[in-house]
């Protein structure tokens, strides 16, 4: 629904990949006027004089009320939204240079789907920290959604969630047009942790599919997936309903099913025997499960929450697991385990 202000509202996205690029046109299409940052300037020409992005999103046509600088300082100036979508590894020194020209009231959004590894700290909390903002400020959006899919309008729904209702309302209502519609909460961990935890999910669907298991391997695996997410996600705070929702359920169906996931990809990759070094060397996109591993691990044993699935996931990254041997409950179980 596009706005019904005078002037458009003015967004900032500081990220030029292939979903910041889509979120960009998600929020020119709901009539927001949109300053990209792209790191690289040549990328940053293409998107204001070709209004495409062809490193990421080949043959998309972009909106003409997007522009994109390699100068942050004038992709910021004025903005009232600035959704951050860089690789999560990679965020907190981003925040470093530009927490002296955020504009002071603008609400700051993360698209990122994984924690930073050493801290485990969730993107939001990140934001926070370096930004020295309160919950009231910042927002995430998450769920079932695959950029390609998107940037080619296909109907898409998505969770934004922030501890404040107004905040997330006001970010929801701007990233919401006619193929593009985005629901509210107030659980951000859940909402977070649904994104990163998928990830790793995808990973285990992508290596079975790449050893040649068929439907019930994958089938067990998702769903024993999402009780492991969820177990994750509430020992740390979240409401199990968000997990069963667009950021939990409806985002480990569509990474898990699409050969367009990286993470998904990336795993498959593993399943057909290729090593953690020779998978990263293949991707020429971020993903972010791999990543994400060893943080979630280190979370889930300081909680003492039992992660078969990702801890399989683990051990074949690191080359002590065969792929053939991942299972949908720990191999070693003796006993039936309940449900
Ligand atoms: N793609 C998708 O479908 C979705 C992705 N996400 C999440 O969005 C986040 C971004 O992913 P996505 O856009 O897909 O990733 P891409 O790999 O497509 O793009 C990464 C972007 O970050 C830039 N970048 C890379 N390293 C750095 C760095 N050190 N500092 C600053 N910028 C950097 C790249 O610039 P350059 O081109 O110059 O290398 C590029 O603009 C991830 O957390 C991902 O999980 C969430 C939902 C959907
Ligand atoms: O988060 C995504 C879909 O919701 C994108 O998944 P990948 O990062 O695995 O491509």
């Amino acid at each position: 629904m596009a706005q019904s202000t005078d002037s458009p509202r003015r967004v900032a996205v500081l990220g030029s990949g292939s979903w910041g690029t889509t979120f960009a046109k998600i929020l020119a299409d709901g009539g927001s006027s949109v300053a990209m940052w792209a790191r690289r300037p040549e990328l940053a020409r293409e998107i204001s004089q070709s209004n495409r992005n062809s490193d990421y999103l080949p043959g998309i046509n972009l909106p003409r009320n997007i522009w994109a600088s390699a100068r942050l300082p004038e992709v910021l100036e004025g903005a009232e939204q600035v959704y951050l979508s860089v690789p999560s590894q990679s965020l907190r020194e981003n925040l470093r240079i530009v927490r002296e020209i955020i504009p002071e009231d603008a609400l700051v959004v993360s698209l990122m789907k994984g924690v930073e590894k050493g801290t485990g700290a969730r993107m939001s909390e990140v934001i926070r920290q370096e930004l020295g903002l309160g919950g009231e400020r910042v927002a995430v959006a998450s769920g079932p959604n695959l950029a390609l899919e998107i940037a080619k309008e296909q109907p898409t729904a998505a969770v934004v969630s922030s501890e404040s209702i107004d905040t997330a309302t006001a970010v929801a209502m701007t990233a919401t047009n006619p193929y593009f519609r985005s629901f509210v909460n107030t659980d951000v961990i859940g909402t977070e942790f649904g994104g990163v935890l998928k990830n790793l999910i995808a990973v285990a669907i992508g290596i079975v599919d790449g050893v040649g298991y068929g439907e019930n391997t994958k089938a067990s695996i998702i769903t024993r997936g999402l009780a492991e997410m969820t177990d994750f996600a509430v020992a740390y705070g979240a409401r199990p309903e968000t997990l069963s929702g667009l950021a939990g359920l409806g985002d480990l169906i569509a990474t898990c099913e699409s050969s367009l996931s990286r993470n998904n990809t990336a795993g498959r990759l593993l399943g057909q025997g290729y090593s953690y070094s020779e998978v990263i060397k293949q991707m020429n996109q971020t993903a972010e499960g791999l990543s994400s591993v060893a943080p979630v691990l280190e979370l889930a044993l300081a909680k003492g929450v039992q992660m078969p699935i990702v801890s399989q996931v683990a051990e074949v990254l690191a080359g002590t697991l065969n792929p053939r041997d991942i299972a949908p409950h720990l191999t070693t179980d003796e006993l039936p385990q309940g449900e």
